[in-house]
């Protein structure tokens, strides 16, 4: 592809721009041909605010072509308008191709949770230590074992998985990507039910259990069905309080919940609006985030 550059004077900018448009631009951007230098020009206004001016005093205008031919006629055509008055044209240079799969896919790379516990994309090869491993691509659904929130549950998870062998009957509920659930399948979960009010977060938690063999049931928030050994739930403070019935109601008999997306702050009004059902505590902290948990 090939680049065409050119000023303008703040008035010419939408005259050029819609021009290139018509000569088979693929994009044109705007930005300031002063920007970095002592004559940059601020053009946002106060919050709720107008910008205080339209453009810059002088604009870079870049318009993008798929062939040189179409670069330069369009560069010939521009050059004999009355419009292009003031105007002028700094170059028209090849654009590099670049591999944007493989730039997209170099930022993200394995995660670790525990030491033998890893979150691995599909273009990597996990690492030797992962004894424990979701293989998770970034996708539409929350949920890539990034997040502290996710990352605090999946410890809980190797954690107690670990020590007691087996996980049992679980819920997850808010499922995102199902990263918790297909966690919870790698620590030994047996009957896994993984729910969302968002269908696209239902679709990805299936096709990622099954990238992962892992088998579960996954469904809008009325499939919750039951009573569960551990219940999971990483949403927000405020769902998760007024969830608090309904969350307490599915825990098993010396069954757990589990649950993040919790600020520090936050613990109090937790602990209150849970205390008519389960006694919550701080199992885990990071970055401001905690894991609050309690056993039935
Ligand atoms: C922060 S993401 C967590 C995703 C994943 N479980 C994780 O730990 O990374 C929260 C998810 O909860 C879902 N959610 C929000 N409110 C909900 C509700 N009232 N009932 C069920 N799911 C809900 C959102 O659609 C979102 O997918």
């Amino acid at each position: 592809m090939y680049e065409l550059s050119l000023l303008s004077p703040e008035e010419r900018v939408e005259d050029l721009s819609e021009a290139l448009e018509a000569l088979d631009a693929l994009s044109v951007s705007v930005e300031d041909a002063d920007a970095q230098t002592d004559a940059e020009q601020a053009l946002f206004g106060e919050p709720g605010m107008p910008a205080p001016k339209g453009g810059w005093n002088r604009s870079r205008v870049v318009a993008l072509f798929q062939t040189r031919e179409q670069g330069e006629e369009a560069q010939q055509i521009l050059q004999v308008q009355d419009f292009f008055e003031g105007c002028s044209i700094v170059a028209l240079t090849e654009v590099q191709d670049q591999d944007w799969v493989r730039i997209t896919q170099s930022q993200f790379a394995p995660v670790d949770i525990t030491e033998d516990f890893w979150i691995v994309p599909s273009w990597h090869e996990p690492p030797a230590a992962a004894k424990h491993c979701i293989r998770l691509d970034p996708g539409l659904a929350f949920g890539t074992g990034t997040h502290p929130t996710t990352r605090m549950c999946l410890r809980w998870i190797a954690r107690h998985g670990q020590e007691a062998g087996v996980l049992g009957r679980v819920l997850d509920y808010g499922c995102g990507s199902g990263i918790l659930a297909i966690g919870a399948a790698k620590f030994g979960a047996k009957d896994i039910d993984a729910v969302d009010i968002d269908q696209a977060a239902v679709d990805s938690t299936i096709a990622n259990a099954s990238a992962n063999n892992v088998t579960l049931k996954a469904g809008l928030p009325d499939k919750a069905e039951g009573r569960y050994d551990l219940v999971l739930a990483n949403i927000l403070a405020t769902p998760l309080k007024v969830l608090a019935p309904l969350l307490c109601a599915h825990v098993a008999e010396g069954g757990a919940l589990v649950m993040a997306g919790i600020l520090e702050r936050q613990e109090d009004e937790l602990k209150e609006a849970y205390a008519p059902w389960l006694k919550l505590g701080v199992s885990d902290r990071e970055d401001g985030w905690i894991l609050m948990t309690a056993r039935r």
